[in-house]
């Protein structure tokens, strides 16, 4: 089987791809959108794709490419710990402090905020598709003196020299990558050993009806499903028509979050299941 990821080589979205897919072939792919298109064209088998950091919240692409562009089921999730580290070219470490600007992720740049703001205040940074593109344009660019903020994989990968390592404003930072298929016979479950599971489901509520949005999740309460996230993304059509995105911390089962969807359902709301998948958590503290 092959596996698209968010590339070029050494991005965090690779570091996911290794730790759950050995003996797969990694294809890497520019942005978050071609990694999608792929699996649809059936390019590759599966996708690997960034959703969710601990510290700037949701990657708001691969959300809008996954309700409003693409259909595709999420089948399984990965959460890996993230450290960012300033590199530079090894000509430039000496005079790492003088950068004239910083190239990264635009998450990764936001994880790093208090970092910038205090050690490299006042030079400009610039979102790139990745940071290992980052990583990928300091190392051809030897004869500007620019930083990337990347991982280690990348620092050794490109040749660079890490000059401040953990970099991140808070030590807690991690990343949930999710793992999308239209192939039925993927079993990230026997694959990853993983009992725990999530489902995602998209509502959309009914249009100017007062309360529902209580309503919604008192057909979860009353049920005693577990949420663990709640979020409003905009539906695209104009100004206040928001839908949500809701992780409920269990499988798919034939009774309660059936009853739960049938009851929303009744009330006017629109629910698609986005997935129902394992969910391992590697190395975090
Ligand atoms: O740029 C990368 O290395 C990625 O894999 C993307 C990404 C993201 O989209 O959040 C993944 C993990 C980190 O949070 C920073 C960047």
């Amino acid at each position: 089987m092959n596996v698209g990821y968010l590339g070029p080589k050494a991005t965090f979205t690779e570091l996911a791809v290794k730790k759950v897919f050995s003996g797969f072939t990694p294809f890497p792919f520019q942005t978050i959108p071609e990694c999608m298109d792929a699996v649809v064209e059936g390019q590759v088998d599966l996708a690997v794709v960034p959703l969710e950091n601990a510290l700037e919240g949701s990657v708001n692409i691969t959300l809008d490419y996954l309700t409003h562009v693409v259909q595709i089921p999420i089948v399984g999730e990965v959460t890996l710990p993230i450290k960012q580290h300033l590199m530079v070219h090894p000509e430039n470490a000496e005079n790492w402090q003088q950068v004239s600007r910083v190239y990264s992720h635009s998450h990764a740049i936001a994880q790093c905020y208090k970092f910038l703001h205090h050690h490299l205040k006042g030079v400009p940074f610039e979102s790139v598709s990745s940071t290992a593109a980052a990583a990928q344009l300091v190392k051809e660019t030897p004869m500007q003196n620019i930083a990337a903020i990347a991982n280690e994989l990348a620092a050794e990968v490109y040749g660079l020299s890490i000059v401040k390592r953990n970099i991140h404003d808070f030590d807690h930072n991690h990343t949930r990558f999710v793992i999308l298929a239209t192939q039925k016979n993927f079993d990230f479950a026997a694959l990853s050993g993983s009992t725990h599971w999530k489902t995602t489901l998209m509502v959309t509520l009914p249009s100017n009806q007062a309360g529902a949005l209580h309503q919604v999740l008192s057909a979860f309460a009353w049920r005693k499903l577990d949420l663990s996230k709640i979020e409003s993304r905009p539906m695209k059509t104009g100004i206040g028509n928001y839908f949500f995105i809701i992780d409920l911390e269990m499988k798919l089962d034939d009774v309660l979050i059936p009853g739960a969807i049938a009851e929303l359902e009744a009330l006017g709301c629109g629910v698609k299941v986005l997935g129902s998948y394992p969910s391992v958590n590697i190395g975090l503290d």
